[in-house]
């Protein structure tokens, strides 16, 4: 096992910057995913813990030890690319067997390690089978023990599982993490799917054009981002433009950017924080986290609105309420109550205090 640090890593490709100020501490034992879209420096990062790449500025270190310049071969790391990049004549034992034999491993005790491997993976039945005569999700778990038979320190996961269907991915999902704790080995998985980082990982870094925006657990991803990008990308979210009217200890009184509509908000620290910050800030909330009241209250947060579309998924239903000139979605969970709601009905409904959050709007306006 090792921990892993990035210091301030920088990687250059001519005029492109894949990465920049980047810091990151990834524990002992830990199950670490890198989530952003397409093109944001997942795997630029992931490929300067493995080697294949040398950072243009800043250090990588393996616990206290500085890596940043140690080639591939001498890190002791286990990697799993997307396309498996297995070798499809030889067979599965012959795949996983290779790093073994490359470190000049004695005969018997490859043939040992490697049907152990093979059968922690389920694949012992499968061992002189031909790789191209495997299913996807087969030949996922021979790359998979191929990373692993070499006893490696850190195991690279580089969205392993884009290649299946959905039904495997769910398999192979548990399959990654039950090895993983098998092998209480350090962890780092790819993946630019929300679903597989938040109920997969310890914690996330989310990305975006190179950067960090937020290290995390999927809770703390989820229940309070930093700002409107990781908000965006993660779940469905209401952001609306707003200004700070007055704040106090307890409350921050905000309002649209015209003066209409205004909103109370608890007052979290994080608020504190943003004071002088040169950004547009925005009201976040969950479309969750609103209620749909059954009679009018008085109190702070309530709106009349009206139902302009509703969406039905069984347990759950999504509803677009249009209050004024703003439009809030709305999930519900199906209860007794879901047969009035139809387009075209007033309702009201309430924006907790507490389930509010003022972010700062790091990726453009919103409403
Ligand atoms: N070898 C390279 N030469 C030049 N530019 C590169 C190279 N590798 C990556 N890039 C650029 O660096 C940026 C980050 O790429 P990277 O592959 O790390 O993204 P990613 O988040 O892994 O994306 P994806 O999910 O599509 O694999 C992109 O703009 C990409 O075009």
């Amino acid at each position: 096992m090792a921990s892993i640090k990035l210091e301030n890593v920088q990687k250059a490709f001519g005029n492109v910057i894949a990465v920049d100020h980047l810091d990151l501490h990834i524990k002992d034992g830990e199950f670490f995913t890198f989530l952003g879209p397409s093109g944001c420096g997942k795997t630029t990062t992931l490929r300067m813990i493995a080697g294949f790449y040398y950072p243009t500025k800043g250090l990588v270190r393996f616990g206290e030890k500085d890596m940043t310049r140690v080639p591939p071969e001498k890190r002791n790391t286990g990697m799993v690319f997307q396309n498996y990049a297995l070798f499809p004549h030889m067979t599965v034992f012959e795949n996983v067997a290779f790093g073994l034999k490359v470190r000049k491993i004695p005969v018997n005790e490859v043939k040992t390690r490697v049907q152990d491997v093979l059968h922690k993976v389920r694949l012992e039945k499968y061992t002189d089978r031909q790789v191209s005569q495997l299913s996807g999700g087969q030949q996922q778990r021979v790359a998979l023990a191929r990373a692993l038979v070499i006893e490696p320190q850190i195991l690279l996961l580089d969205e392993p599982l884009s290649n299946l269907d959905a039904k495997l991915r769910d398999e192979m999902r548990s399959e990654i993490l039950r090895l993983q704790q098998e092998y209480k080995i350090t962890t780092i998985y790819v993946t630019h799917d929300q679903a597989e980082a938040l109920s997969m990982s310890d914690r996330i870094a989310v990305f975006n054009f190179g950067e960090c925006h937020q290290v995390g657990t999927p809770t703390e991803i989820y229940n309070t981002p930093t700002n409107d990008f990781v908000a965006r990308f993660i779940g469905e979210i209401n952001l609306l433009s707003i200004k700070v009217d007055r704040a106090d200890e307890e409350k921050v009184h905000v309002s649209l950017l015209d003066g209409s509509e205004h909103f109370v908000v608890h007052n979290h620290p994080f608020h504190i924080a943003l004071e002088g910050k040169k950004e547009q800030l925005a009201l976040s909330i969950r479309p969750e986290a609103i209620k749909v009241l059954d009679n009018y209250m008085k109190g702070p947060n309530i709106f009349k609105g009206t139902i302009m579309d509703v969406e039905f998924f069984g347990s759950v239903i999504n509803l677009n309420v249009k209050i004024n000139k703003l439009v809030l979605q709305v999930n519900l969970l199906n209860d007794h109550r879901s047969s009035n709601f139809k387009e075209g009905t007033d309702v009201y409904v309430q924006l907790p205090e507490d389930q509010i959050r003022i972010i700062p709007m790091v990726s453009g306006d919103v409403t």
